[in-house]
């Protein structure tokens, strides 16, 4: 289907037919070719197979931090090898697959955005999204954010205060921030569906409303309509998890039917692949080095870049692997296990990051903990680079925190117990003086009085 035409035929979720089909041709033909994998297999540390070593790996023995080494990264190293690596499709650890890259996926699709039906039809939530058929592509889905950020109600442009940034766009720099807030769009992460969370901390019941991004019913209009433009996403999420990932996808879809009542995203648009809890519309940001630790640990995130922009790659800091994501490409990834941060771009790029936190999966009784599941689909065969070093990673840094705490709290205790003793040391003082006034039969506030008559 060449782009810029409009189909004619759109099967029930809303994609053009023939889609679907498009998707499921490419993935075959992605695992039938070997060479997808050793594109990006180490062998060791040092040496890589069709991957060069990039900067950033150097640090791990030099003084530069990880942060440095990413925002260096974006200088000659990494663009000489740009080309090279532009091709990489799947990343494989230890047997293990960690992340897939399909190319122009969503360049191709074009939303019929008044259709119904579909596998996970919710009888009862009658809403589907309106608006113009355009295509959802390179350029569209840009449009359609536009379209969406400047009408929506909420949209600001100014920057978050420092309390509610996170700590995955750290490093962004004053700079980047004034030229993000100076272009046409806002500078913000969006949640447009975990507007409810549920079992979250403590096995309490909560409701996060989203307050930051949905202030009003138009802002509900206008995300329904997002999400429903944007049904080609849904597809091409879905059939890659079904072919690559079936048991893991199984889980998902499990976790969303029992949460099914409570869930915005089946409430909002009705779509056969919808199995993601959440999604997140990440615009002109770029994250820093970060390990989604809210997602399973061999869960996975769908993640695809749209708008106007150069640079702005995935960067896998600890594969030493930097994938150039365009506009219209899919990357499904192990979103917990593999850190990752966006390089430094120029123009405007936005991302929508499809998601499910393992508390949910948790608090439906899925046995998250149990890996068989995750790991079931394992297409990897080079297990010489152990997938243990990246899980150790996220404990660690697990256990950094857990070890901040436990030192924090450590240190309010001796802090209370010190003022403590000084309170006790003041008290046993003040009995050691009155002891003496009532030696000498005069009251303490007889002594005073005679101080101030002096
Ligand atoms: O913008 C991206 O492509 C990635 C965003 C991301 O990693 C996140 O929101 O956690
Ligand atoms: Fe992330």
């Amino acid at each position: 289907m060449a782009r810029g035409e409009l189909p004619e035929k759109y099967d029930t979720d809303g994609v053009p037919v023939g889609f679907e089909r498009m998707i499921r041709q490419r993935l075959k033909a992605f695992l039938s070719d070997k060479s997808n994998r050793r594109l990006v297999v180490h062998h060791s540390r040092n040496s890589y197979t069709g991957l060069e070593r990039i900067q950033a790996s150097d640090t791990r023995s030099g003084s530069m931090t990880r942060d440095e080494a990413d925002r260096q990264s974006a200088g000659e190293h990494v663009a000489r090898l740009a080309d090279r690596q532009k091709d990489a499709k799947i990343v494989t650890k230890d047997g293990e697959d960690v992340a897939y890259v399909l190319r122009n996926v969503l360049r191709e699709s074009k939303p019929n955005v008044g259709s119904r039906g579909g596998r996970n039809h919710n009888a009862g939530t009658e809403a589907r999204a309106e608006g113009p058929q355009t295509p959802v592509g390179e350029d569209n889905m840009h449009r359609l954010v536009i379209g969406l950020l400047n009408e929506w109600g909420s949209t600001s442009k100014r920057a978050p205060s420092a309390s509610v940034r996170d700590h995955r766009y750290r490093n962004e720099t004053p700079s980047e921030w004034e030229a993000a807030r100076d272009m046409d769009l806002s500078f913000l992460t969006r949640y447009l569906g975990m507007t409810r969370e549920q079992g979250h901390h403590d096995e309490k019941w909560t409701v996060k409303t989203a307050a930051d991004t949905i202030k009003t019913s138009r802002d509900v209009d206008y995300i329904r309509a997002f999400l429903g433009q944007i049904a080609a996403f849904w597809t091409a999420v879905g059939v890659t998890m079904e072919t690559l990932q079936p048991q893991a996808m199984n889980l998902f879809q499990e976790t969303f039917d029992r949460h099914r009542r409570s869930n915005v995203l089946a409430d909002w648009i009705n779509h056969s692949w919808l199995f993601f809890m959440s999604i997140v519309l990440v615009s002109n940001r770029r994250v820093a080095p970060h390990f989604d630790a809210s997602d399973p640990l061999h869960g996975w995130a769908a993640s695809t870049p749209f708008g106007s922009y150069t640079g702005g790659d995935l960067f896998f800091i600890d594969l030493d692997l930097r994938v150039a994501l365009k506009p219209g490409d899919l990357l499904v990834f192990r979103s917990a296990l593999l850190r990752h941060s966006v390089l430094p771009f120029t123009g405007s790029r936005h991302s929508l990051v499809a998601f499910t936190h393992e508390h949910l999966m948790v608090h439906t009784g899925i046995p998250v903990k149990d890996r068989a599941p995750f790991l079931a689909a394992t297409t990897g065969e080079d297990p010489t680079w152990p997938i243990r070093d990246l899980e150790s990673l996220k404990d660690r840094r697990l256990w950094d925190s857990s070890e901040r705490l436990r030192e924090r709290k450590e240190a309010n205790r001796r802090e209370e117990a010190r003022r403590q003793q000084e309170r006790a040391a003041a008290i046993a003082a003040k009995q050691a003086w009155s002891g003496k006034e009532e030696a000498t039969g005069r009251p303490d506030c007889a002594s005073k009085k005679r101080k101030t008559q002096k």
